[in-house]
């Protein structure tokens, strides 16, 4: 049976409304490209400079984690966000801080505010496992 459109555009994946793949690694790509920027977090990040393979490593697992969690075919196998985190003493401004470097992106990429909000949930969902209690 054929369905409606409106059918069809609710049943797109976020995976798809993310562009897929190739769109997922736009959005880590320049995420990290604000970190790196961004005063509040950025020391956070720089010491992976002179550590591109390791770099590489943290986006394609930040990339797989992202495919897993919005419908895509990829399996995450990094750390969970718990364990990847805890060490780090993050707190409640730097968790905000790399969250609205991650939607600025989306914005500056001309990302819907659908697409946008659903993300920004899923980013609030990780906050108790990424900011230390
Ligand atoms: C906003 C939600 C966040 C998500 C979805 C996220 C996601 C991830 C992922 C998937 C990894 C890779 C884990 C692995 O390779 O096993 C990672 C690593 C990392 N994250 Fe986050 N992260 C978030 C917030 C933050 C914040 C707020 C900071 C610091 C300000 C941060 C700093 C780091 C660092 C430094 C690493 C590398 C750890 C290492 O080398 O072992 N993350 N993150």
């Amino acid at each position: 049976m054929q369905q409606s459109l409106a059918q069809n555009l609710t049943n797109v994946t976020l995976f798809e409304r993310l562009g897929g793949a190739a769109g997922i690694r736009r959005i880590v790509d320049g995420a990290v490209a604000a970190h790196m920027q961004n005063p509040a977090i950025k020391a956070r990040f720089l010491p992976y400079e002179d550590r591109p393979e390791r770099v590489e490593e943290i986006k394609q697992h930040t990339c797989d984690f992202f495919a897993a969690g919005s419908g895509g075919p990829d399996r995450y196998q990094g750390r969970d966000m718990a364990e990847a985190h805890r060490d780090m003493d993050i707190d409640a401004a730097e968790y905000d801080a790399a969250a609205d470097d991650i939607l600025g992106t989306m914005d500056s990429l001309n990302y819907d505010e659908k697409t946008r909000e659903e993300v920004h949930a899923i980013l609030r969902s990780l906050k108790p496992d990424i900011v230390h209690k």
